[in-house]
């Protein structure tokens, strides 16, 4: 049977805004109130999924989320009509206004965790949202993310749907952004590597001092439990407590992985040796593990966070070659763009580099790999999949139109508390649910 790694991208939603949320995120932070570009967001992201499309991938759509969260603000004691919680909320806590704006579910790497058939207990293919719990404006996403992913994977006898993690630091869980399944082909059982920040039971153990680690290894384990995943085949791995506190925020930022290879910066792990050998010994020898370390003399981390060198998709092409999805900010830089240059050179895997513009998602820290959520699945699973979630030609300018009938060109903070974008908003989801063919996934859309 055909087995193959399905990318589904976050749609960027109507009201993407820079507003600083994510202590940690060095972008976030450093374009704060900014303006920003729904409509241009939207598109960026678009291109992308066509142009994977387009290079023979499995590509699908992530529908976003409902904002502003006027039912967040009500939880929090605003009330009246709609217009009116939003108005009260500008004037009084202007801070949450905005967290409730955000249009922070693109970034699909952290929507859940997936585990491939071939690696569960019971041959199905297991998702858990993330619980965000790290980043008030994040933790309002997973369960909405669930009743989406379980609207796009429907059929019981291949998908296997996990409430998220109990919504606490403890078990903070950013999903997919700290986690890689390597294999020798998507269809072979793999081991699946699960990197955390902290502990959450053991505060002599290493943590950052300056920035959160927002995910913990207890959550990780609680994954790998509700997956159904076999301890031979899951390594778990910490995070290097001083990058945590350089703006490595999530794993993605500096490692990625594809298959037989596993593509990170010198400095991203503790215990990197001794926890390669294990990944190495898990993996097996089916095919040759290509463990491709960059040095600090080569891209520092401090240009790795700037370009997202590591943020980077490594994809299996159609040819059976690895190409990298890389931002336009690694071609821009020297050191980042003659490395891979010659890494496509090299005796690895990876034959090709192509570069994107995802900009308006840059600038809130989200790069190519923070767009994409990953599900191996075989061809049976891709046929039980919700066909309309999947990128053709037609669908693509189906959601171009959309785009350009619903969204803004410009937001800027004032334009949050303007009660026409939560309708704006609402009447775009509304359409997109049908096009998608997801029914009410949204609470507006429940009554
Ligand atoms: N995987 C990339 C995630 C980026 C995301 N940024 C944000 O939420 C920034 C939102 C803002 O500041 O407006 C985060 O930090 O979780």
């Amino acid at each position: 049977m055909n087995f193959f790694e399905a990318n589904f991208d976050g749609l960027v939603g109507p009201t993407h805004n820079y507003a600083g949320l994510s202590v940690g995120n060095v972008a976030s932070l450093s374009n704060a109130k900014n303006s920003s570009s729904p409509r241009q967001a939207a598109k960026q992201g678009l291109s992308k999924m066509k142009a994977l499309h387009d290079l023979g991938m499995v590509q699908g759509v992530l529908a976003p989320q409902e904002r502003p969260d006027v039912y967040t603000l009500r939880r929090l004691g605003f009330t009246g009509t709609d217009a009116q919680v939003i108005a009260k909320a500008a004037k009084q806590a202007p801070a949450v206004l905005r967290a409730v704006c955000s249009a922070s579910s693109m970034w699909t790497a952290n929507a859940a965790t997936i585990s491939p058939s071939a690696d569960t207990h019971d041959g199905k293919v297991h998702f858990t949202p993330a619980n965000l719990t790290n980043k008030f404006h994040r933790s309002l996403e997973p369960v909405t993310t669930g009743r989406i992913l379980q609207a796009m994977f429907r059929d019981p006898e291949h998908f296997a749907h996990h409430t998220h993690l109990p919504d606490n630091d403890h078990f903070g869980d950013e999903g997919a952004a700290n986690h890689t399944r390597l294999c020798s082909a998507y269809g072979k059982r793999g081991v699946e590597l699960f990197v955390f920040g902290r502990y959450a039971f053991d505060s002599n153990q290493p943590a950052p001092k300056r920035f959160p680690a927002r995910h913990t290894l207890e959550a990780c384990e609680a994954v790998a439990r509700l997956h159904g995943l076999s301890g031979e085949h899951v390594v778990y791995m910490q995070q290097n407590p001083d990058v945590i506190d350089q703006g490595v925020f999530h794993n993605d930022v500096i490692a990625v992985g594809n298959q037989n290879v596993l593509f990170y910066h010198q400095q991203a792990f503790v215990d990197k040796q001794n926890k390669l050998s294990e990944l190495q010994r898990k993996f097996g020898n089916d095919a040759e593990l290509h463990l491709i370390e960059v040095k600090d003399s080569d891209v520092s981390v401090s240009e790795a966070i700037k370009t997202y060198l590591f943020n980077t998709q490594v994809i299996t092409l159609p040819s059976g070659e690895m190409a990298i999805i890389a931002p336009t900010e690694c071609q821009e830089s020297h050191a980042v763009s003659s490395y891979l240059a010659a890494l496509v050179q090299q005796h690895t895997p990876i034959r090709h580099v192509h570069y994107y513009d995802v900009k308006q998602s840059m600038r809130n820290g989200g790069g190519p790999a923070c767009l994409r959520l990953r599900v191996a699945l075989s061809e049976q699973e891709k046929q039980a999949v919700n066909p309309n979630v999947l990128m053709n030609d037609t669908l693509f300018s189906t959601l171009n139109q959309w785009v350009d009938k619903h969204y803004r060109d410009e937001i800027s903070e004032a334009d949050l508390a303007d009660p026409q974008l939560l309708d704006e908003s609402r009447s775009a989801l509304d359409e997109l649910t049908r096009i998608l063919g997801l029914g009410s996934v949204y609470q507006f859309q429940q009554g």
